[in-house]
């Protein structure tokens, strides 16, 4: 298996480019399924659940594809022929955004048989509310041998209040929305910037969708939708992710291709850390101060702290001056990196859902293990910051959600490498 290996001390500087966003990528590539021809999406990242999303989507009938040379960032799905509309386990097993096709499916095509996603490292993660919102828009739902299935001749809109505010959850039932007979009325919606990305690619193939970005959302159903051409939104927590590498290593890096406004709280959590950030043309500039500050961490749902910026966050703050306070309230089992980090020297006491991290004068490196992605970005920081090597195990973790990101560390100074197997 690849590891990453990463010599520790090197201040980042200079410019980097954010790809597109993972999970705006996954539910609008699942969203071709609500039209007939082809849809052409442009900043798609190059990244292993991409790469699912189009086998799930290709497994189905449907025609995949990514452009190859200069434009490796564009992809095509074309739904031309029969589509068989079924997730099968061994997919959606590695990928549970999988779930994001049954919307579609049931909306266009009356049926789908979708493998239910388990739970993972972070938690365990039900899809009670997904199943609620089809049912609600006259769904029927059965679960039989480890299958969603979900009929329906032709949904019709409702009102779905969500007890729970879930991203993908309101990301398939509004996709499912968009086909029913009459308005649906989504409440207590996810306001994540991804759905909203996801709402403006839906009305540009002829929806009707309100309210988007807010936590009431409002879908007048049509009969019938175009395929469409977009360029995907870039990923805020990579982003992200990118920023505490300058903050973390002393560094000062103009982030380029970024939504400053999709950034707030995380520009907010390193303004306290001491960071200069300013936004320049084209992106932001992360100075870091000479001394990190230690800062409390609540991770909430958008528009408060992204629970997959909370293991980088905590990678920066094993450094700190002082002792911070990380409570997670998104995922229940969302720490699995600290037992790694404490291999690094980081001192760090877990009470249930909160982390006390008392900032050390230095980490050491040290062999680590990803456990899922963010844990391996933060293991990844953690590194460049540390005294010595730090080798990364397990990066197919990584590689699910960051494109290139050792190389994109490279240039700006890092000494990092992949080590192939
Ligand atoms: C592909 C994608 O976009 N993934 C993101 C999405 O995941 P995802 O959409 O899976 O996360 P949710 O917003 O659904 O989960 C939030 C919380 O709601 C709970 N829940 C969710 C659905 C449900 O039917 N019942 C239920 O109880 C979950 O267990 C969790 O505790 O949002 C998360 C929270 O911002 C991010 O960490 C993920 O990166
Ligand atoms: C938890 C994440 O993704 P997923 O929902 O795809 O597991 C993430 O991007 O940090």
């Amino acid at each position: 298996m690849d590891k990453i290996v990463v010599k520790g001390g090197h201040s980042l500087k200079g410019e980097v480019t954010v790809s597109g966003a993972k999970n705006a990528a996954l539910p609008i590539l699942a969203s071709a399924l609500l039209a007939d021809g082809k849809s052409v999406y442009r900043n798609v990242p190059d990244l292993a659940d991409v790469t699912t999303m189009l086998k799930v989507l290709g497994t189905m009938g449907c025609g995949t594809g990514r452009l190859t040379g200069e434009r490796t960032d564009v992809c095509e799905v074309s739904v031309e022929g029969p589509i068989h509309p079924e997730a099968p386990y061994d997919l959606v097993k590695t990928m549970r955004a999988s779930v994001l096709v049954l919307g579609p499916l049931v909306a266009r095509f009356g049926r789908a048989r979708v493998s239910m996603p388990g739970g993972c490292a972070i938690g365990a993660r039900p899809i009670d509310q997904h199943l609620k919102g089809l049912k609600a828009l006259g769904a029927d739902i059965h679960l039989t041998e480890g299958y969603v299935e979900a009929t329906a001749k032709r949904l019709k809109g409702g009102t779905v209040n969500f007890d729970v505010i879930t991203v993908t959850g309101t990301e398939n039932v509004m996709m499912a929305a968009v086909l029913a007979q009459g308005r649906s009325v989504l409440e207590n919606c996810a306001r994540e910037p991804e759905v909203e990305e996801l709402a403006r690619v839906l009305n540009k193939m002829g929806a009707r969708i309100q309210g988007a970005g807010t936590s009431v959302i409002t879908i007048d159903g049509v009969d019938g939708l175009n395929p469409v051409e977009h360029a995907i939104l870039p990923d805020r927590i990579e982003a992200g992710t990118l920023m505490v590498a300058a903050a973390i290593t002393g560094g000062d890096v103009l982030v380029r291709r970024v939504v400053p406004e999709h950034l707030e709280p995380i520009i907010l959590k390193l303004r306290e850390t001491g960071c200069t950030l300013t936004t320049e043309e084209g992106g932001i500039r992360v100075k870091a101060p000479s001394v990190i500050h230690s800062v409390d961490v609540k991770t909430a749902e958008h528009p408060g702290f992204p629970t997959d910026m909370q293991a980088q966050l905590m990678g920066l703050m094993t450094v700190a001056d002082g002792t911070s306070v990380i409570s997670e309230r998104i995922f229940e089992n969302r720490f699995m990196h600290v037992p790694e980090l404490h291999r690094m020297g980081a001192d760090i006491t877990i009470q249930g859902h909160t982390a006390v991290v008392k900032g050390v004068r230095a980490l050491s490196g040290a062999p680590v293990m990803a456990t899922d992605l963010r844990a391996s970005a933060s293991l990844v920081l953690a590194g460049l910051r540390a005294e010595g090597k730090t080798e990364v195990q397990r990066i197919y973790h990584l590689d699910r959600g960051y494109e290139r990101l050792e190389r994109k560390l490279r240039d700006l100074g890092a000494d990092i490498s992949r080590v192939k197997a």
